[in-house]
């Protein structure tokens, strides 16, 4: 596989390329294990495979139109040393030596560090890179979604090349992390998490019958299901192809359960219910992982930074073409081919 995608990706011309990186989790702090002691965490050199991402996308062919970092772009551990500002900056001036945009997600360490109005107002929030074309348009008939008041929710797309469209959303909207304890979601999150999560450590899955019901973990609004719906609605209309983003996995068969979505079946049958996807991002399971879904919908977990080990790498290029995209992955990200579904063609 991983021959023949570094062949496709030399003799064809995509129609554009895009970088993706996961969990970085970058600390200035020795080296720890996870919380199960399976693993180690290499905080500080995740700054260093950061950098190698960089280096090797610049020197691509045909350097990618756009990176998407798919969450956790700094380690919880930064709010105990009171580095958070200070780490968020180093990761930050690394992205700089890029002059592509980079699209963040949000993931559940960056509310470990910073709170909604800080993420709100801080280089983290990119929807200042949405579709801004879109939305004073009609294509096709179709009203267009439109702009999302980021007093609401987090979440925006894009489309980089005529025909695709990329939709990136916060998979916290219903949790726990970064919200204000008088607010109504957090006090809703809450309690829809104590019901299903009866442990006195909310952290932990011990027990339970959907072992995504866990603190560090949060689901989608009704508010940004229906938002998805109108958008992919959209896409299906005028015929265009659909990258779905979140930090959260919300396919079981594509990471550990407990890394899923709290309501990752809603996110599911919405976009199930829409030719026009043809894939969905995710990171926060450090293992990765991949499905294709009985939909034809491609479902890749990517591979943490923060678990990778120094001397190897986990990143990938994305080569955009008429019928499939080929994601050609590094270090220990798997490559892999993902046809479009037969019933949608561009
Ligand atoms: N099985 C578990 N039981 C209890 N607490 C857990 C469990 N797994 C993780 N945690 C706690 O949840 C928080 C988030 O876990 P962490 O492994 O840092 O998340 P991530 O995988 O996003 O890096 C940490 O405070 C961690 O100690």
């Amino acid at each position: 596989m991983e021959q023949k995608v570094e062949e496709e990706a030399e003799s064809l011309d995509p129609y554009f390329t895009f970088g993706i990186i996961a969990d970085i989790q970058y600390a200035d702090i020795e080296d720890g294990q996870n919380y199960t002691k399976t693993k180690m965490r290499y905080y500080r050199n995740s700054l260093q495979l950061l950098q190698s991402a960089i280096k090797e996308w610049k020197k691509e062919v045909c350097c990618p139109s756009f990176v998407i970092q798919l969450g956790d772009i700094i380690d919880g551990f930064n709010s105990q040393h009171k580095t958070s500002t200070i780490s968020l900056k180093k990761v930050l001036a690394e992205i700089g030596k890029i002059k592509v945009p980079f699209h963040h997600v949000w993931g559940n360490h960056e509310f470990y560090n910073f709170n909604r109005l800080f993420l709100t107002n801080s280089e983290l929030n990119t929807t200042y890179l949405e579709d801004k074309t879109m939305q004073a348009s009609t294509r096709g008939g179709v009203s267009s979604p439109g702009h999302v008041d980021p007093q609401q929710f987090y979440a925006y797309h894009f489309s980089p090349f005529s025909k695709f469209r990329f939709i990136l959303i916060d998979a916290y909207d219903v949790s726990i992390l970064g919200r204000d304890l008088h607010c109504t979601k957090y006090k809703e999150s809450l309690q829809l998490l104590r019901k299903k999560n009866p442990n006195e450590n909310l952290n932990s899955p011990t027990g339970l019958a959907e072992r995504q019901f866990v603190q560090f973990n949060g689901g989608f609004s009704w508010e940004q299901l229906n938002w998805l719906q109108r958008v992919l609605t959209f896409s299906d209309e005028n015929k265009e192809k659909v990258v779905a983003v979140g930090h959260l996995p919300v396919h079981p068969d594509a990471t550990d359960p407990v890394c899923l979505a709290w309501n990752y079946k809603d996110a599911l049958t919405i976009l199930q219910s829409h030719k026009c996807v043809v894939c969905y991002l995710a990171g926060h399971d450090h293992d990765g992982g991949y499905c294709l879904d009985s939909y034809g919908i491609h479902h890749v977990t990517l591979e943490g930074i923060i678990e990778t080990p120094p001397d190897m790498n986990a990143f990938a290029t994305v080569y955009v073409y008429d019928d499939r995209m080929v994601l050609h992955g590094r270090g220990s990200v798997s490559s892999r081919i993902m046809h479009y579904r037969k019933d949608s063609t561009v």
